[in-house]
């Protein structure tokens, strides 16, 4: 499902005038009576005490002028209140005719300043229009005033048009402060910044209201600025053995993870790879793990790297690379997965960017190979080409040397940024999973829950993504399609138990796989009644 930034939202609107000579009376109208009838749908029959309406200096707010009078006209009998946060002489062409509309039937008007607060009661349905997509700036002075107020109303339902005030709709930055909408009713298209962290958690139920646009006429007119990872997207490329398969036939994945201090994180990751479909998992182990690998999972066919010979514990040691480069070509593996659970040590980080510079197959670079790669960014800028990075916010900061912090402030900027500086498939993970490719394709991933913090889920997600590798989907697919199926296993399972463990999010992973083939599944943050 395609997404759209507020700037081409901006510049479509501006096409259909000229082009159809769709007047923006009309689409203000067609936004205002939708969003109405959305407003119905989600429940008028709440029999709210009253309606107070937010109305901002823009075309927002001139939806919001529309919103109030055709809830003026189907409920009659319901106090609505138009709150105007703005100067009325002010306002421009639609929003200021539907200003005149609105005092003409004689809807309330209260002008918000400073010295009056406002609040409101129990019971009250509270339409934010105070910015949508015009948002130009942190938000300051009496506009920040107004957002605590609607956030700080008790027992009400909050409901954004088009955008929460105060969020970014391209970025989906929070600029200064915000409105958390329980729905938002977004106009036309899904803004990209709605779909991503941090603006999410203040987009409550995203719901699609039409404004007119013939999409069917052109189906070109939208640029390609991101889309939302959906079921029907993926469901060509899951895991599928063909009938004349055999283990080698249908992929074999290297993993190299885990140490004898992180044993799991290697288990998790083969485990993985396994239930995503895998025809063979090899796990480049050591000789002190090699005997629990057996009776752990029996499945997993182990290459075993040499001994040192003179220390007390096992560690990885350059050499240990041209090992597993040959295993690699031996066992005819078609994909790598490196990273989790190897440590921090120097002779691990050497052992990494050899197998890394050498293995004659890409794959998924995770955990501490991505600290690996950090120490060492400028030797490996442009040079990732064909691998994929799966970085938390932390590990992000670290190979692009930001703080975490900036990255959470605009993750679609810093999964462009680190995908340009290494020319590799950047894995953002976090709420709202963000997959980019050095061409600039970006995915949303609306799956997961936070049930996915917990240890061991990263190696899992990696684990699926080389898997589907070798099984040979492209990069950027494998990516997607990865991030989707981990999400959606984690939200299959919360409705079992509210407790999740990365094994059961293995174990658990060909109920998601059936679950999206079957097409039993719908998208939990869009509602398209
Ligand atoms: N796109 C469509 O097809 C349709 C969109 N509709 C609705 O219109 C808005 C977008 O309207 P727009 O007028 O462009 O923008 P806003 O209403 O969001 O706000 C713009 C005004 O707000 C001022 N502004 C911006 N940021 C701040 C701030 N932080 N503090 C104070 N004031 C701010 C801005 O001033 P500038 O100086 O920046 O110009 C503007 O005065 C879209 O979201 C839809 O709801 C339609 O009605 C239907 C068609
Ligand atoms: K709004």
């Amino acid at each position: 499902m395609k997404l759209i930034t507020s700037e081409s939202m901006q510049k479509l609107e501006k096409r259909l005038v000229e082009s159809y000579r769709i007047p923006t009376q009309l689409l203000m109208e067609n936004a205002g009576r939708n969003i109405v009838e959305k407003i119905e749908g989600i429940g008028m029959e709440k029999s709210w005490k009253q309606v107070a309406v937010i109305c901002g200096p823009g075309n927002n707010g001139g939806d919001g002028l529309v919103i109030a009078r055709h809830l003026n006209l189907r409920y009659p009998s319901l106090p609505i209140t138009i709150f105007l946060a703005g100067n009325p002489e002010r306002l421009k062409n639609d929003s200021a005719l539907n200003y005149e509309i609105c005092q003409r039937i004689g809807i309330p008007i209260q002008r918000v300043f400073p010295e009056n607060p406002l609040g409101f009661e129990p019971g009250t349905l509270i339409i934010d229009s105070l910015f949508g997509t015009g948002l130009s700036k942190n938000v300051e002075g009496i506009f920040q005033v107004v957002i605590d107020a609607i956030n700080e109303a008790k027992q009400s339902m909050i409901i954004a048009v088009d955008v929460p005030s105060g969020i970014d709709a391209t970025w989906g930055k929070i600029m200064g402060r915000a409105v958390k909408a329980h729905h938002t009713i977004t106009l036309g298209m899904i803004k990209r910044g709605l779909v991503v962290a941090p603006a999410r958690e203040y987009c409550g139920t995203i719901h699609l209201a039409d404004i007119g646009i013939p999409f069917d006429r052109e189906p070109g007119i939208v640029p390609q600025e991101g889309f939302l990872i959906t079921p029907d997207f993926i469901r060509p490329f899951l895991p599928e053995k063909a009938f004349l398969s055999n283990k080698i036939s249908t992929g074999v994945v290297m993993i190299v993870a885990g140490s004898p201090a992180m044993t799991g994180a290697g288990l998790l990751t083969c485990q993985a790879a396994y239930r995503s479909g895998a025809g063979m998992v090899i796990w480049a182990t050591n000789p002190q793990l090699a005997p629990l690998v057996k009776t752990s999972i029996p499945e997993v066919v182990s290459t075993i790297l040499s001994d040192n010979k003179n220390s007390f514990q096992w560690e990885y040691l350059p050499h240990h690379a041209d090992e597993i480069c040959k295993a690699i070509l031996q066992r005819k593996c078609r994909s790598i997965a490196i990273g989790p659970g190897l440590g921090s040590s120097w002779s691990s980080k050497y052992f990494i960017e050899k197998v890394i510079e050498k293995s004659p197959v890409k794959g998924v670079i995770d955990a501490d190979a991505l600290n690996a790669i950090a120490v060492n960014r400028e030797f490996w800028k442009n040079r990732l080409q064909g691998w994929i990075l799966t970085p938390h916010e932390g590990e992000m900061g670290r190979l692009l040397n930001r703080s975490a912090s900036s990255i959470a402030e605009n993750r679609i900027a810093a999964s462009c940024a680190l995908s340009q500086y290494f020319n590799c498939i950047t894995v953002l993970k976090g709420p709202g999973t963000i997959v980019v490719s050095p061409q600039g394709e970006i995915a949303i991933n609306p799956t997961g829950n936070p049930n996915l913090a917990t240890a061991g889920s990263g190696d899992v997600l990696t684990g699926i993504i080389a898997s589907l590798l070798a099984q040979g989907r492209s990069p950027f697919i494998s990516a997607v399609t990865g991030v989707f199926l981990h999400g959606l296993t984690a939200d299959l399972y919360q409705k079992q138990s509210p407790q999740l463990l990365a094994s059961d999010l293995a174990s658990y992973l060909p109920y998601a796989i059936k679950v999206v083939k079957n097409c039993e599944y719908r998208l939990p943050i869009v509602d398209r009644d």
